[in-house]
C-alpha cells in the first residue's frame, strides 16, 4: 500500500492524499519521504496548474507519529542526536518543498490538523476545511514546543499575534467554524462537499496566466520575509513586468473585454 497517493481528478489539477488513515495519517518518516518526492514531482509537472492535498480517511494530519516513527533512508550508525537533527530536517524539507511547489497548493482540511498537520495545513496557500475539522498546536500537550515547522512563524502572520500566542500557549482545540471566523482557513463546507469546492476554486485558478498565477504566489510568500515595503514593490514590480512582456496575456484580456467574452490565456 502506498503512503501517499497522487491523482488527476480533473484537467490541470493535482490531488495529493497522505493515505495512512488508521494513523489519522501522522508524520511517520515513511510516509513523509515519499510526501516530499510526491511535492517534488507534482511542482515539476507542466500539466498540473493547481494542487491540491489532503488526508484519507477521518484525519488530514495527526502530527508526529507517536507510535511508529519509521526510518529515514541513510541513518544507519548515525548517532541519537545526528538521527534526531536529520529528523528534524526532513520534516522541514517537507514544508520547505511545499513553500516552494511553482503551483498553488489548495488544503483540503478534511478532519483533524494536530501538531506538525496544522503546519502542514499552514504551510499550505489556501485552506478550505470540512464542518468537522478542527486545529490544535499539539506540540506543548506533548511537552514539547508548539512552535515547530514554522508555525510560530506562520501563524501570527495568518491570524494575528495575540490568537496565535492564545492557541499555540493553550494547545487547545480550534473548530472549524472558529476557523473560518480567524481566518486560519477560506470557509468551513459540508464534508461531503470538501474536495468539489476545492477543484472549483482551483479550476478557477488554472483558467489564468500560469505565469500570472505562479508569481502572484510567489509575491505573497515573499511578502512575508520582506524588509520593506519599498523593497517589496521593487519585486512586485519585476514581477509583473517580467509577465506583461514575456506573454501575451494582457493583449488578450483586453481584446476579450472589446469582444465581450471571457479571456483565454494561452501563456
Ligand atoms: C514535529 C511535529 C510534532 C508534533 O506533531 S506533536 C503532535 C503529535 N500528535 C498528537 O499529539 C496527536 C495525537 N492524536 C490525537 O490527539 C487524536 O488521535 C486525534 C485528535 C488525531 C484523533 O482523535 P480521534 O478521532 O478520537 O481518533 P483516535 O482513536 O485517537 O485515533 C485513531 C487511530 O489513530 C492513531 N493515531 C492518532 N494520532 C496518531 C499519531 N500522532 N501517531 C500515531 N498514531 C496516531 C490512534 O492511536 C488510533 O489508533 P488505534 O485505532 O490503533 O487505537
Amino acid at each position: 500500500m502506498s503512503f501517499v497517493l497522487i491523482d488527476k481528478p480533473r484537467p490541470h489539477i493535482t490531488l495529493i492524499t497522505l493515505n495512512r488513515p488508521e494513523r489519522m495519517n501522522a508524520m511517520a518518516f515513511d510516509v513523509m519521504v515519499p510526501f516530499k518526492e510526491a511535492l517534488e514531482k507534482v511542482s515539476a509537472d507542466n500539466g498540473t496548474r493547481v494542487v491540491v492535498v489532503t488526508g484519507a480517511g477521518r484525519g488530514f494530519c495527526s502530527g508526529a507519529d507517536l507510535e511508529s516513527p519509521g526510518r529515514i533512508p541513510g541513518i544507519e550508525g548515525l548517532t541519537v542526536s545526528a538521527i534526531a537533527l536529520r529528523s528534524m530536517e526532513l520534516l522541514d524539507d517537507v514544508i520547505r518543498a511545499m513553500r516552494r511547489m511553482h503551483q498553488p497548493v489548495i488544503g483540503a482540511v478534511n478532519g483533524p490538523a494536530i501538531g506538525g498537520g496544522l503546519c502542514l495545513a499552514l504551510a499550505t496557500d489556501i485552506r478550505i476545511a470540512a464542518e468537522g475539522a478542527y486545529f490544535r498546536a499539539a506540540g506543548i500537550n506533548n511537552g514539547l514546543t508548539a512552535s515547530e515547522l514554522g508555525l510560530s512563524y506562520l501563524l501570527p502572520r495568518a491570524i494575528g499575534s495575540s490568537r496565535a500566542f492564545e492557541i499555540m500557549l493553550s494547545g487547545r482545540d480550534v473548530d472549524a467554524a472558529e476557523a473560518e471566523r480567524i481566518g486560519l482557513v477560506s470557509r468551513a463546507v459540508p464534508g461531503d462537499k470538501l474536495l468539489d469546492e476545492c477543484y472549483e476554486l482551483a479550476e478557477r485558478i488554472a483558467a489564468f496566466s500560469r505565469p500570472g498565477v505562479e508569481l502572484t504566489k510567489r509575491m505573497l510568500w515573499s511578502s512575508l520575509d520582506a524588509a520593506s515595503l519599498t523593497s517589496h514593490m521593487d519585486h512586485e514590480g519585476l514581477a509583473q513586468l517580467f509577465v506583461r512582456l514575456t506573454t501575451r496575456n494582457f493583449e488578450e484580456a483586453i481584446q476579450a473585454r472589446k469582444e465581450n467574452r471571457p479571456p483565454e490565456f494561452k501563456d
